[in-house]
């Protein structure tokens, strides 16, 4: 079977690396798992043996029943031919019950993966993902504020989830190899919206004004969104200096600000 690129098809041929992949969600024997593009089954192969059910959802119309006849005797193992962005993960989980995600995810949807995940997460619906991903989109989802790579994905993710960087594989560990290198996270879901005193969508939105134009100061930023000179110098907090960029900032000053100029409205 030829390898579709455009369905971001690297396969993971590296036996230590598909292993250490499982081995970091845990101890799973009593775990709802959802696999995120299962592929030729490297990870599911794995997963099937340990944990109490796998659900795993493939796009590519010729994997999928694949996987779902290798998989035929295995009653724990449920292959979904599906597009993971148009499924409501929701709908996986019995009630009172929360899963895990893994996945080698494909590398084209992996920023709109990742929104879903942290969606899903604020429904309480999953407790943890191990994610593998483009190593520069890892380091800007695990970046800390101050550093180059820290923007609006990093303060969304940390919003969402802690954040755990475990590993990295080069091109090889991959058939065919990517021109890039990966890196695998695990993400603990566990919103901050309520601690910090921000309803969701609104911080969301404010996340994607502040950090709009990165090389801009938040003012000016913040400017360009709507809000007057008089709302800021109304509301700016005296620890966040005047000429301070979106991204020196951690999540608790952005959220006070946020309370603050919400306030003004
Ligand atoms: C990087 S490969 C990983 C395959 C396998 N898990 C492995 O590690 O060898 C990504 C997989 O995601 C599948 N895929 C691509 N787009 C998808 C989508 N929207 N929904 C579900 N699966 C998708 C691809 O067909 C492919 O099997």
């Amino acid at each position: 079977m030829k390898h579709k690129p455009k369905l971001g098809q690297n396969f993971l041929v590296d036996d230590a690396a598909r292993h250490a992949i499982v081995d970091a969600l845990g101890d799973i024997g009593n775990r709802t798992v959802i696999e995120i593009g299962p592929g030729k089954g490297a990870i599911t192969e794995i997963l099937a043996k340990r944990c109490q059910h796998l659900i795993a959802l493939e796009l590519d119309r010729e994997l999928a029943p694949a996987l779902a006849f290798r998989f035929r005797n295995q009653s724990n193992v449920q292959i979904i031919e599906a597009d993971i962005l148009k499924t409501d993960l929701r709908e996986l989980v019995s009630a009172n019950e929360t899963a895990d995600v893994i996945g080698n995810l494909p590398y084209y949807i992996t920023s709109d993966i990742l929104l879903q995940l942290f969606a899903a997460g604020q429904s309480g619906i999953l407790t943890q993902a191990v994610v593998m991903m483009q190593r520069e989109v890892a380091d800007r989802v695990s970046a800390s504020p101050g550093v180059r790579d820290y923007g609006l994905l990093s303060a969304t993710a940390q919003m969402n989830a802690d954040v755990e960087h475990l590993f990295t594989l080069p091109p090889s560990a991959f058939s065919p190899p990517p021109e890039v290198y990966s890196t695998v996270l695990r993400l603990r879901f566990a919103p901050r919206f309520e601690e910090l005193g921000v309803d969701p969508a609104g911080f969301d939105a404010f996340l994607k004004q502040i950090f709009a134009q990165k090389r801009k100061t938040l003012q000016n930023n913040l400017r360009a969104a709507g809000y007057t000179p008089q709302q800021m110098a109304a509301a700016w907090p005296p620890s966040i200096p005047a000429q301070a960029r979106a991204e020196s900032l951690a999540l608790e000053p952005t959220a006070e600000l946020y309370r603050a100029l919400s306030a003004t409205l």
